[in-house]
């Protein structure tokens, strides 16, 4: 059975149309990436997924159950939803910021539940590796710092669906690595939006691409991030190149990029660039 499916979705703002009919369907497990340039509607959709925002047209289900039907507190008992920026007050503590996520699950004015609730902030905080700043005021952390706590926010509400807007954003190349690694081991469903489109075909099993106000291509990351597609909906040069020693296949994005040559499908390393070459590029 679908974990998060949509039917006919459409979602509008300031009652622009922004996007239609998009038909998404995720198992449970299931890692999936939204790519598409600045503006395609990327964030909107996941708005409009986690009931944020009314759909214009079509409906949302998670585990067969129409989301957008369902209480507050129990959708987000259902997803959780990390932003693509939030700037948490200051003053608050990350321990407190984190202990935010378990909101859904306190009792109607309770304001906390410390018996589960520690162990739980602690938990997703050691999952982004930020252990150590748990009693560290927000605005004393880096921008990176920063995500990777709203991140952790996320896992504290301890849903198995999480919809994430550029969760990789801010965060060096190993912390970004880590992550998608920590989400796949976590087992939850995923729907991230992504730029970087590497990162998408590396750890992501299937990409969801949007253009000019459709669900453009959707399917495994190697048949989704075909060169063609990528160079219709990003404007740019793009190419695959196997990896001499491991036989990996690599998107290569870019104007200059070097022609797929027969060395590289066949496996045989490029000969190295010369100094001299290097020179003449300057
Ligand atoms: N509150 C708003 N009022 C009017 N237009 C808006 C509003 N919010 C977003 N838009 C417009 O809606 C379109 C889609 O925005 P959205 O943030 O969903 O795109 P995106 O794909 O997430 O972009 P990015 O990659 O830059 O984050 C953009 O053209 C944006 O300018």
């Amino acid at each position: 059975m679908s974990h998060l499916r949509t039917e006919g979705l459409s979602c509008a703002i300031a009652g622009r149309i922004l996007l239609s009919d998009v038909d998404l369907d995720l198992a449970q497990g299931q890692m999936m990436a939204l790519v598409g340039v600045n503006g395609s509607g990327k964030s909107t959709l996941l708005r409009t997924l986690v009931g944020l925002q009314a759909p214009a047209a079509g409906r949302v289900f998670v585990h067969g159950q129409d989301l957008h039907a369902l209480r507050t507190r129990e959708r987000a008992r259902r997803v959780a939803y990390v932003p693509q920026e939030e700037q948490p007050p200051g003053e608050l503590l990350v321990g407190e910021m984190v202990a935010l996520g378990r909101v859904p699950y306190r009792p109607p004015w309770a304001l906390r539940d410390t018996v589960t609730e520690r162990d739980t902030v602690v938990r997703a905080l050691d999952a982004v590796g930020l252990v150590h700043v748990l009693d560290r005021p927000c605005d004393q952390l880096s921008g990176g710092e920063r995500r990777r706590v709203l991140l952790a926010r996320g896992l504290a509400q301890e849903c198995d669906l999480l919809v994430l807007d550029e969760p990789t954003n801010h965060l060096d190349v190993r912390h970004q690595v880590q992550l998608l690694q920590t989400l796949r081991a976590t087992g939850r469903t995923v729907l991230a939006a992504m730029h970087d489109l590497s990162m998408a075909a590396a750890h992501f099993d299937e990409v969801a691409v949007l253009h000019k106000g459709t669900l453009h291509v959707l399917g495994p990351p190697r048949q989704a991030l075909e060169p063609d597609v990528v160079t219709r909906v990003f404007e740019i040069d793009a190419t695959r190149l196997a990896d001499p020693a491991t036989g990996r296949e690599h998107l290569v994005l870019g104007p200059g990029m070097p022609a797929l040559t027969a060395a590289s499908v066949s496996g045989k390393a490029p000969e190295p660039r010369t100094h001299q070459a290097r020179e003449d590029h300057r």
